[in-house]
């Protein structure tokens, strides 16, 4: 299984095998990297660890460096006050200062959460091995990379050898046919692609998307489906890379240009499964009948259609998942059987590297305009990178917004986890763009409920879950 494969190849099986630098009998490879994203969050102790050996950073250029789990998303242009945040922001600044890396501090616009600022700059490129110790590193195989979250002494091992020890995972290839009704989105596909295959239905592989659907996906909602890949278990997920690809990396910053952007782009055409290819496993998804999508429960799996109800676990034949269930639904406040329409929120956070994208801010903006936001509502939109909101303010997204009564933020991860400023009190439910909604995850005891931009939109103003497709009637 772990040979170099001969005959028709997939996407994975090529960029796997075109950076193996050595094999072992029981297939564990050595992989080059030609990508390394750094946070501020895994990566103090990989640089302490390189200290303490004595070693350098082996190459600076192939290393990009930002701040965003921690940082505050309100004014930071004079410091930021939080005493732990600022500590954790200048030992980044400080390392990728003695280790000659690129850096976006706080008051960078190129700063911005790790998996939006990638692909803005072209420092994601097709056919790329692309690593950084989270675990939403998938986002970038949108482009045809083979991209995926490593631990922090993985991130340590690759800053200083530029490489990393892998096995190979399987081919898996899920497939969504059709054309997405109007209202339906990239979020809606991915979340009910893991809602079919469950969080452990990726285990063990990578995902390759195909079909019509991801071919008429922006770049924008490719990211956002190759971003919860790891929602679904998976190492990885990937688009092979098309015209709009290029068209998205052309004259980025980091991206080749002249003669090597026409080599690059002849040998990303070549980024493709063979005919033939074997994959382990098929999934098929119709993109057609799919509705807007909404999470109930304390998993990503935990999703039913807009139009749905809260589903009863006591149809749960399994004990274990039956009592996983009506945990969930505790937790969560809720009662089986409520109409999904029915659900009252009290937050609502745009924003995160699933949907913290230009596209995203354009379709929640376009549901919003005109709107106030629900007296019950307390709404904010944070934009995942500074030039994704100078974009949106350039195209006056931002005024939509605050007319409406959303705040207007800077950008970071935000109130996607709880690790900085920006969290729900206990009890106070969310409807969130972001990728997770485990206990906890956007505070103690808060409740999110995953639902693409437009969706979270609607809530707002409505303050409740509405179905976007009859928007504004709901
Ligand atoms: C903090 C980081 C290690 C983590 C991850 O790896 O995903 C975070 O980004 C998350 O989304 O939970
Ligand atoms: S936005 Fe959320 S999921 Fe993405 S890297 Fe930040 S914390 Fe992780």
């Amino acid at each position: 299984m772990n040979a170099p494969t001969s005959g028709p190849k997939t996407l994975y099986d090529k960029i796997f095998d075109d950076h193996v630098v050595s094999r072992q009998e029981d297939g564990t490879c050595l992989l080059y990297i030609d990508r390394h994203l750094v946070h501020e969050v895994t990566s103090p102790q990989a640089f302490e660890g390189l200290r303490m050996a004595g070693r350098k950073v082996r190459a600076p250029s192939k290393t990009l460096a930002v701040v965003d789990h921690n940082v505050p998303t309100t004014d930071r242009s004079h410091g930021i006050d939080d005493p732990e945040s600022a500590t954790q922001v200048e030992t980044l600044a400080e390392n990728t200062r003695e280790f000659g890396i690129e850096y976006y501090n706080e008051r960078d616009i190129r700063q911005g959460i790790v998996h939006v600022i990638g692909p803005e700059q072209g420092f994601t490129l097709p056919g790329t091995t692309i690593v950084c110790g989270d675990s939403h590193t998938s986002t970038h195989g949108a482009f045809g990379a083979l991209a995926h979250g490593i631990g922090t002494s993985e991130v340590e091992h690759v800053l200083a050898t530029q490489t990393l020890i892998q096995k190979k995972s399987k081919n898996m290839r899920v497939t969504v046919d059709g054309t997405l009704p109007e209202g339906v989105g990239a979020k809606d596909v991915t979340l009910a692609i893991i809602g079919s295959i469950g969080t452990a239905g990726g285990t063990g592989y990578v995902i390759e998307y195909a079909g019509d659907v991801m071919r008429q996906l922006s770049m924008e909602g490719r990211m956002t489906v190759c971003n919860m890949s790891i929602e679904g278990g998976a190492r990885a997920g990937m688009v092979a890379p098309d015209e709009k690809a290029f068209a998205y990396l052309k004259d980025r910053p980091r991206a080749p240009k002249g003669a090597d952007w026409d080599k690059a782009v002849a040998y990303w055409e070549t980024l493709r499964s063979d005919e033939g290819a074997y994959f382990d496993a098929e999934v098929r998804l119709d993109g057609a009948n799919l509705p807007p999508i909404v999470s109930w429960g304390t998993s990503p799996e935990d999703v039913v259609s807009v139009e749905g109800l809260v589903p009863d676990p006591e149809a749960i034949e399994d004990a274990v998942r039956r009592d996983a269930k009506k945990r969930a639904l505790a937790y969560m406040g809720l009662t089986a059987g409520t109409k999904i329409s029915d659900i009252a929120i009290d937050r609502v956070f745009i924003g995160s590297c699933t949907n913290g994208r230009i596209e995203d801010m354009r379709q929640a903006a376009q549901i919003v305009a005109g709107h106030t936001v629900n007296a019950n509502v307390k709404a904010m939109v944070v934009p995942g990178s500074g030039l994704v909101k100078a974009q949106a303010e350039a195209e006056g997204l931002d005024k939509i917004f605050l007319a409406a009564g959303f705040e207007w933020r800077e950008p970071g991860c935000s109130m996607c986890l709880a690790m900085n400023a920006d969290r729900l009190s206990p009890e106070e439910r969310c409807a969130s763009t972001s990728n997770r909604n485990f206990e906890g995850r956007q505070g103690f005891k808060g409740r999110t409920h995953l639902v693409s931009p437009a969706m979270a939109a609607a809530a707002a103003i409505a303050g409740r879950f509405v179905d976007v497709r009859t928007w504004p009637r709901g």
